[in-house]
This record gives C-alpha cells, sequence and structure tokens, in this order.
C-alpha cells in the first residue's frame, strides 16, 4: 500500500470508532477485509488511528472536522503530510476545509471538563504531561528476576534483535529502543525471562514491601501482571483473586511460563488474614491514555464519581483482610487526585489503625505510564 493509501484506510477505520465500535475490534475487521495489507501496512495504519484517537481535539482542528477524514487530515497536517490528500489513485480526496491550529486546551488534546481535576493533581506539570499524553508510549519490558537478571534478559533480546536498555523507573525495567514487534515471538519471551508491563507498574511493585515467606494477596489481580511481578520479587504465598474471574483466565499459564506458583482465589477471604494486601483498583486510567486513547474522551463526571466510590468501597474490604501490622497497598493508574492521594486521606479518616507509610505518584514525564501507589500499615496491636 502507498502511504495515501494508508491514510484512507486509517480514515475507514476511524469513522467505524466514531461509530462506536473499539478501536482493536475496528482494526481487526479492516485488517480481515484487506488481504491485500502486510504486516508494514497493518501497522502503520495502526499508527495513524492511534495518534488520530490520542490528538483527536487537535487534530479535528487542523484538518477541519472531527470525522474519519478530518482526523487523519488533521494528523497528516501537523506531521507534514498534507500533500498525501492528493485525491489520485487510492489518495483521499483534495482537503476542501483549511482547519485552524488548535490552541489552549485543544492543542493540549484535553477535555474542558478534565482540565480543573488535572491541573490541580499535576500542577506545574500540567500541560508537559498532556503534551506527552499526545505520543505514544515507549514498549516497556520486566525482566523475570525469578528467572535471570536485567542485564542477562537484555543481551537474550539482543541475540534476537531486540535491542533494551535499562530503565531507571525500576530494577527490573527495560525499555525497548528496537525491535519491538518481535518481542512476542521471541524465545526470551517465550521461555519467561522477560513479560511486557509498563515501567512504572514495574515500580509500584518494587514500594511493596515484600520478602520470602509473606502470605500475600492480589486483590484485584485481573490479567495478573502485577500478581507475576511480586511473586517474582521474594519466594511468596501468592494469592490471585478479581470480581470478575475470567480476567484471569491465562494467569495460571502466564505463572508456569515465569516459574512462580499462585494460588487463584474464588473468594478473597479464603487464606485470610495476609502480610500484605495489594488493590490495584479500577480506576479512569487516565495515565495511560498514550496507550488506551479512546478512555479520555469517554471518561465523564459521572463515571469518575462512580470509580472513586467503587475505590473506598474495595479498599474498606481489603483492608479487613489484612493482619495487625501487616500492609495494605492502593494502586491506581491514575493522575486525577480524587483517585489517589484524596482517596487515601479519606480511608485514612474513617481506619485510625492504619498509617502512611509511603506514596508517590508516577507521571509520563517519567517515561512510564502515570500511577500512583500507597503503602498503608495496619497497627500491630488488633
Ligand atoms: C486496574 S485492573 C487490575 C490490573 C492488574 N492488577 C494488573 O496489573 O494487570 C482492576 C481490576 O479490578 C477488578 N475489580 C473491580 N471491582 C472489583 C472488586 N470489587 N473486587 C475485586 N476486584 C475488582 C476488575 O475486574 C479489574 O480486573
Amino acid at each position: 500500500m502507498t502511504p495515501a493509501a494508508r491514510a484512507a484506510a486509517a480514515i475507514g477505520v476511524l469513522d467505524r470508532i466514531l461509530d462506536g465500535q473499539v478501536a482493536e475490534v475496528a482494526l481487526t475487521n479492516w485488517g480481515r477485509a484487506s488481504r491485500y495489507a502486510g504486516s508494514g501496512d497493518r501497522a502503520a495504519v495502526r499508527d495513524i488511528v492511534y495518534a488520530a484517537l490520542r490528538c483527536r481535539r487537535s487534530f479535528a482542528a487542523r484538518g477541519g472536522d472531527g470525522d474519519g477524514y478530518g482526523l487523519v487530515l488533521g494528523w497528516a497536517r501537523e506531521s507534514g503530510q498534507e500533500a498525501l490528500f492528493s485525491g489520485e489513485g487510492h489518495a483521499p480526496a483534495q482537503p476542501a476545509k483549511a482547519g485552524r491550529i488548535p490552541e489552549g486546551l485543544e492543542a493540549l488534546d484535553c477535555p474542558d471538563w478534565l482540565a480543573a481535576p488535572l491541573q490541580a493533581s499535576l500542577g506545574a506539570d500540567f500541560a508537559a504531561v498532556m503534551q506527552a499524553m499526545r505520543h505514544r508510549a515507549p514498549l516497556f519490558l520486566r525482566a523475570n528476576l525469578a528467572r535471570t537478571t536485567r542485564d542477562k534478559a537484555i543481551a537474550a533480546l539482543a541475540d534476537e534483535g531486540i535491542v533494551g536498555q535499562a530503565h531507571p523507573l525500576a530494577a527490573s525495567a527495560i525499555e525497548v529502543v528496537e525491535g519491538g514487534r518481535k518481542v512476542q515471538a521471541s524465545a526470551a519471551y517465550a521461555e519467561g525471562l522477560v513479560e511486557l508491563q509498563d515501567a512504572a507498574s514495574q515500580a509500584v511493585v518494587e514500594m511493596m514491601p515484600l520478602r520470602d515467606g509473606l502470605r500475600v494477596l492480589d486483590y484485584c489481580a485481573g490479567g495478573g501482571g502485577k500478581t507475576l511481578a511480586m511473586a517474582a520479587r521474594a519466594r511468596l504465598q501468592m494469592h490471585a483473586h478479581d470480581a470478575e474471574a475470567r480476567r484471569m483466565t491465562d494467569l495460571g499459564a502466564r505463572a508456569k511460563r515465569a516459574g512462580v506458583s499462585v494460588k487463584l482465589l474464588g473468594k478473597p477471604d479464603a487464606a485470610a488474614p495476609y502480610d500484605l494486601v495489594l488493590t490495584d483498583v479500577p480506576c479512569s486510567g487516565s495515565g495511560s491514555w498514550r496507550r488506551d486513547p479512546q478512555g479520555k474522551w469517554a471518561l465523564t463526571p459521572e463515571r469518575l464519581a462512580a470509580l472513586t466510590a467503587m475505590q473506598a468501597a474495595i479498599l474498606g474490604q481489603a483492608a479487613r483482610l489484612v493482619r495487625p501490622g501487616g500492609v495494605l497497598g492502593y494502586a491506581t493508574c491514575s493522575l486525577i487526585e480524587s483517585e489517589n492521594g484524596a482517596q487515601v486521606r479519606a480511608f485514612l479518616a474513617e481506619h485510625a489503625d492504619f498509617t502512611l507509610e509511603a506514596e508517590r505518584r508516577f507521571t509520563p514525564l517519567e517515561g512510564g505510564d502515570g500511577f500512583f501507589c500507597a503503602v498503608l500499615r495496619k497497627t500491630a496491636t488488633p
């Protein structure tokens, strides 16, 4: 496919997404219907689609319209490729609208209602963080320290043409700078030497005070990213639970590949009390909008309020499962204060038997996704 035909394909995919399809579904459907498209074409179309979803507001301004055509034209204008819109062959039609240079929140691709809460949380970093969110996230791997060292994992990846560099956010973090598309087919991945995991997500796990022998529960395990990262750090009695058990379907196989043992629990209190309970709660996902840009535009004040209520309920339930003297970890991939520090302070106001031991916020300015993590200690006497 020519670059212009790829732009035209991206327009079609974006129109499906704007009609309500999930981005991944729309891309898969397009791929199935376009047998002529090679892997390079698919990757290029995907990149344009995701860029347009991340920068939906500013590209609509530049392209003169918020439909697929306008968004891809906005992308082409921002990246100096307007000549792709020639109307010749498979190229998109020549532009009829001039568009305009986006300004303020529009230029930052920030929904109006989110500016106040994000400015309140991020302060002087607000504009830089929103700018960073306009670009794709780096690809990070976690060296599985249960099986290898980070340096050996980097060497094993290099043997397969994948160039990785140690990243300062976490002792296990590797940033892939070349050959990222080969990772999932690599022997290093198949043998469990590395896992796909954001660097800040790894840093959150490093904040958990883990040591051999501890009885640990990952209360919101989902696919098990943090479960496996915790299990790799020490010889734990590791338990995983999720309200939607089907999310943990692959966790057994992933644990086996990683060489760690995890017990899946239908009921979180089945093995209580625990030395440490991690609650990686459902959240706005505002820290990972680079990877899931549809979430930025779909979030509403009502949804945010429902999420904060759910987070408070989960914290309260999980707190009861921690043994006296044990630890409750609280994590979100959010940059919004009501889900982070404010949530922890509200918990502490109601739970006099807990104290705050550590708290940290991560933003994309450090390279990884936006995250928040608090470590809460339960008093030793019940
Ligand atoms: C942010 S995701 C977890 C991601 C996972 N820890 C990881 O690192 O891959 C939040 C998870 O919480 C689960 N969840 C939602 N409500 C819950 C509840 N009341 N109790 C336990 N899990 C819940 C969701 O099903 C979802 O899988």
